[in-house]
């Protein structure tokens, strides 16, 4: 085998062109003397325009605090033999700053005698674009879960937003209770974003989306090995929400198996990878959710007691929407803004008739059906002003749409404005799915049913969570 010593100097001058990292070195005078290729795309500077320059063409805004000195005897890096990577910017040839983490050493031989200075720079920008993309996001999330995002003048609402704000301020377990469709996972949202862990993840999970052995590898995470298909080390939800809050929603779903491993959470607050017997202590805030009666449920013998009230530590219940009418003029002017800002169309209001309607049709799927009504209207009105006739034949005609049955594999879709719908079976579900590329909550929406009742379907008829790769 053919072995390439280190002073062949173009086998060196390759191994610093493969490096992804910036890397140039300064003889004892302050004279560049190697510019590898990454220091060419990061500067703009080619080797040969570099070569016998001093650093300070790099403009560096931050050597030891300070400017670049023009003057090498005065560089700190002589001073102190290496100076620690630290954030900085360099000039570009074409004159924009470039983010960078910079370090450097001084290089002496044997008898201490200066031989130069090596520079490495990793490039920032395309870190710094992903960060400010997250911020955003993160920002966004926090705007879209504001307190004042959650619309309602009722008293029942103005409870929930009394348990909002107490909740928030506190790290107690919350449980939240309420019909389908009324807002547990916007309450949710609001308690994380508007409290102390604001800063931290917030992680929702849909406990009835995933089989026992899927969802305890969803949140408890798994190592290389646990079982068939799990190629690598894989870290679980409640690891990932350490430092902010997970959302367990539709927490009465919850096998007993998932139940007495949750409850150790709660009590331990350490969890164990599937396959692993190492224990990871987690710090992390537990919100939960179900549309079921949880105490019903321990009545019945099919929710853990224990559990049931360690999670009810602070208990928040979301009142149906047909409880609270006077919240409907409300949320109907929110959700014509919120589609005013979305489509092309300009809707003022709603008749005075559409408005009597909303206002006497029962809402068994409480907000999110009539967020679902009035976008229908949206693609139906031709005026600027609603009309009864836009509105979706249920509420016009005041028939409850229908719930998902407990058994059976048929099941009609709602009738929309487009004509009616096939029934709902397997096939048309996925077919549905491909339509929306397998967004739950956009195949809900065209269903006229919850994401998760979607999920429910989709658990039922053993679909995958996301399409099949062949
Ligand atoms: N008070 C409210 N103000 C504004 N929008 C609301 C309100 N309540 C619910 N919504 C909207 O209704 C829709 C459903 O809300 P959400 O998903 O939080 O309900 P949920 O109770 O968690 O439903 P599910 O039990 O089916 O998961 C969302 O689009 C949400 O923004």
């Amino acid at each position: 085998m053919k072995t390439h010593k280190m002073w062949d100097i173009h086998f060196f001058n390759q191994i610093l062109d493969t490096m992804a990292d910036g890397l140039f070195t300064l003889d004892s005078h302050g004279q560049i003397t190697s510019w590898n290729r990454a220091m060419e795309d990061l500067t703009g500077y080619t080797a040969k325009e570099a070569l016998g320059k001093g650093c300070n063409l790099l403009q560096c805004n931050r050597c030891f605090g300070k400017d670049c000195p023009s003057d090498m005897k005065k560089c700190g890096v002589l001073k102190h033999g290496t100076s620690e990577s630290k954030e900085c910017h360099v000039r570009h040839r074409d004159g924009y700053d470039v983010p960078v983490i910079k370090s450097a050493r001084a290089v002496r031989d044997e008898n201490d005698t200066l031989l130069g200075i090596v520079e490495t720079l990793t490039n920032l920008t395309e870190l710094n674009r992903m960060k400010k993309k997250a911020q955003d996001a993160e920002r966004r999330l926090g705007e879209i879960h504001a307190l004042g995002n959650i619309i309602g003048k009722s008293r029942g609402m103005q409870d929930v937003f009394y348990a909002i704000t107490a909740a928030a301020d506190s790290r107690a377990t919350v449980l939240i209770q309420g019909e389908s469709g009324t807002g547990k996972e916007l309450v949710a949202g609001a308690i994380h974003y508007n409290g102390q862990l604001s800063q931290g993840p917030f992680i929702p999970v849909n406990c009835a989306a995933l089989s026992e052995t899927l969802l305890e590898s969803e949140l408890f995470g798994h190592i290389k090995g646990a079982f068939t298909g799990a190629h690598r080390d894989r870290k679980g939800r409640f690891e990932e929400a350490h430092g902010g809050t997970i959302f367990l929603d539709e927490i009465g779903e919850l096998s007993p198996y998932m139940q007495v491993k949750l409850l150790r959470v709660l009590q331990e607050r350490e969890i164990q990878r599937v396959g692993e017997s190492r224990k990871i202590k987690i710090n992390i805030r537990i919100l939960a959710a179900t549309h079921k009666d949880l105490y019903r449920l321990t009545r019945e013998g099919q929710f853990r007691e224990d559990l049931y009230y360690r999670l009810k530590v602070f208990p928040i219940h979301i009142p149906p929407l047909k409880s609270r009418r006077e919240d409907i003029p409300l949320l109907v002017r929110k959700f014509i803004d919120k589609n005013n800002d979305r489509e092309s169309k300009k809707i003022k209001d709603i008749s005075r008739n559409a408005m009597a309607k909303l206002m006497e049709y029962p809402w068994p799927g409480n907000v999110r059906e009539l967020e679902n009504a009035i976008e229908h209207a949206f693609v139906l009105c031709p005026s600027q002003q609603i009309q009864t006739r836009d509105l979706p034949i249920e509420v016009r005609e005041k028939k409850e749409c229908l719930e998902i049955p407990p058994s059976g594999s048929e099941s009609p879709m709602p009738a929309t404005a487009m004509g009616a719908q096939p029934k709902l079976n397997r096939e048309n579900l996925i077919t549905l799915l491909h339509e929306c590329g397998w967004n739950k909550a956009e195949v809900g929406r065209r269903m006229g049913k919850s994401r998760t009742s979607v999920w429910k379907y989709m658990k039922k008829w053993h679909i995958p969570l996301q399409p099949e790769t062949k």
